[in-house]
């Protein structure tokens, strides 16, 4: 019995070894296939050149069959091992990995430049593509560039300008409002005075989100918590892949589990997606002039351009999707660094009082749209914790060689990669960064600083463009939040790990104690 148990496990091992032989026997392949056509493409002594420069290109060394895997695994502590990298190997290095292209990370301001203000690398990466769900796959978000990007990218740009979101204005607080209501519910009325804030961050910015990317208040249509609930479902699933590579087979994903979660939250989704779009259409058959429905939401736009129904639910699920994993960490980091320095937290609330107090901006507990503008200090911290938590990194595959400087060129088929974590936290251009220090973006400091040092919301054609939505929902909140509460919190930096779950963020929601302001 025993020697069966062993000669099966050897049987194993055996039949992983030629598993593992034949992947780099096919990378090795598929490697030299490349160098070919780029040497028809360029030249063969051009083509030396740079795949010579490209050896140079440090790295941690890479093993056979597994890469540089262990540099990147367990995900836990993955955020520290790749800032050591960056700090060590300066402006790149290198990983590679035995499934898919080698991974460059770019961490100097000029390198991350070069790779962001290019309008020839625009797309994003082949795996990324291939994890996508099919029936989001052509989403602006997801296009490798393009005419079909280009143009979805133009319709979409004017719901997420100021003239748009100043429409909105009333619909933030309103789901602020909303939020400090259960605040208070949880901190003042409940039994205990330590809470996470987490889950109420989310539901409210989900609901800023929506309502004004879709025009209707979610909850007038269903559960908003469930329809955010649906939404990290589907945004869950598609992760798994990157971890469990075999669902990447398709019959086998197909067959998953993860799959069958996966088109259930695809079609509530695209339940209620449809009857607010029914609900929109109405509204804009009683009102077919009226500009603030035309143009201002991203169900209007799309609507206005003549784009079928099934497009515009993939747009909107893949927006919100994407503000749904993001600016909710943002607010909870932003939360926590005010809660831990109170003098800064007092800077910020002297601004916000100054301005809720003055009845030339503030009507019926509403500041004006334009009175934002003036809470310099809370976007100072904002920027600060955005800088030391970053959420979201860049990613592209190259499909022709990038020059980064005048020694080095990076081969096509490369993926590149800037995670601003590395470049926000480098003492070089950050001094001190474990250090929360909002001056460091007052205007006479940044304009000391390279344009490219600073990039949470990435930079050039495929920037952010969801970043002035999601930096009004982050001022309207710390607002609304420091106007009845002080804020405090039990938790370290220390103790706060942040990790790429696919975005950054606390790997334990944070605790806080809020307090009642008695205002006068
Ligand atoms: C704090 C919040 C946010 C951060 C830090 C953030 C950061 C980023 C970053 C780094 C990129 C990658 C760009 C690249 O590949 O170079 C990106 C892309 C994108 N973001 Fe955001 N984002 C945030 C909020 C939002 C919100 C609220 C929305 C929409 C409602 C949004 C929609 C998008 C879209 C659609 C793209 C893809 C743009 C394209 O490919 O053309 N983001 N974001």
């Amino acid at each position: 019995m025993q020697s069966n148990t062993r000669s099966s496990t050897e049987y194993l091992r055996d039949v992983l070894l030629v598993f593992l032989f034949f992947l780099t026997s096919l990378k090795l392949l598929q490697k030299y296939i490349k160098q070919w056509h780029l040497s028809r493409k360029l030249g063969k002594d051009e083509t030396q050149d740079i795949y010579k420069a490209y050896r140079s290109v440090p790295g941690p060394p890479s093993f056979p069959f597994i890469g540089n895997a262990i540099n990147v695994l367990p995900k836990h502590g993955m955020l520290e091992r790749l800032l050591n990298l960056g700090i060590k190997h300066g402006h790149c290095f290198k990983l590679t990995n035995p499934l898919t292209e080698d991974l460059v990370f770019l961490n100097s301001p000029e390198a991350v430049q070069a790779i962001l203000s290019s309008h020839e690398h625009l797309r994003k990466s082949y795996l990324l593509e291939k994890l996508c769900p099919s029936k989001i796959d052509t989403t602006m978000a997801i296009l490798p560039g393009g005419e079909k990007w280009k143009s979805m990218r133009k319709i979409l740009a004017r719901p997420f300008m100021y003239k748009a979101l100043q429409i909105h204005n009333p619909c933030f607080y309103k789901q602020s409002e909303r939020m400090t209501s259960q605040l208070e519910e949880r901190f003042i009325n409940g039994n205990s005075a330590v809470n996470t804030v987490d889950d109420l961050l989310k539901q409210c910015i989900f609901g800023m989100a929506s309502e004004s990317l879709m025009g209707v208040d979610l909850e007038d249509v269903e559960d908003g918590a469930k329809f955010c609930k649906n939404l990290e479902l589907l945004m869950q699933q598609w992760i798994t892949r990157v971890y469990r590579p075999w669902l990447l087979i398709p019959w086998i994903w197909k067959i998953s589990s993860s799959y069958r979660i996966m088109e259930d939250s695809l079609n509530s989704l695209t339940n209620v997606i449809f009857k607010v779009l029914d609900i929109y259409k109405k509204k804009l058959n009683e009102e077919p002039d009226n500009d603030d429905l035309n143009n201002n939401t991203m169900a209007g736009v799309m609507l206005k351009n003549g784009i079928e129904p099934m497009t515009i639910f993939r747009e909107v699920a893949v927006m919100l999707g994407i503000a749904n994993e993001t600016t909710p960490s943002a607010a909870e980091y932003t939360l926590f660094m005010l809660a831990l320095h109170p003098n800064h937290q007092e800077l910020c609330r002297q601004e916000i009082d100054a301005a809720f107090d003055d009845p030339s901006k503030c009507h019926n507990g509403v500041l004006e749209f334009e009175a934002l503008k003036e809470l310099k200090h809370l976007e100072r911290c904002i920027q600060e914790s955005l800088r030391m938590n970053p959420v979201s990194l860049s990613l592209r595959t190259l499909e022709t060689p990038l020059r980064i400087n005048e020694e080095l060129v990076l081969p096509s088929n490369v993926s590149v990669i800037v995670l601003p974590y590395i470049l926000h936290n480098n003492p070089k251009y950050f001094p001190n960064p474990e250090q929360f220090e909002p001056e460091r973006f007052l205007p006479e400091n940044v304009r000391e600083r390279h344009h490219y040092a600073y990039v949470p919301f990435s930079a050039g054609p495929r920037n952010c463009i969801g970043m002035k939505l999601s930096m009004v929902e982050l001022k309207v909140i710390m607002a609304t939040i420091l106007r009845k509460f002080e804020v405090r919190t039990p938790d370290t930096r220390e103790s706060v790990q942040l990790e790429m779950d696919p975005t950054m963020k606390p790997l334990k929601p944070i605790r806080f104690t809020m307090t009642k302001r008695i205002l006068t």
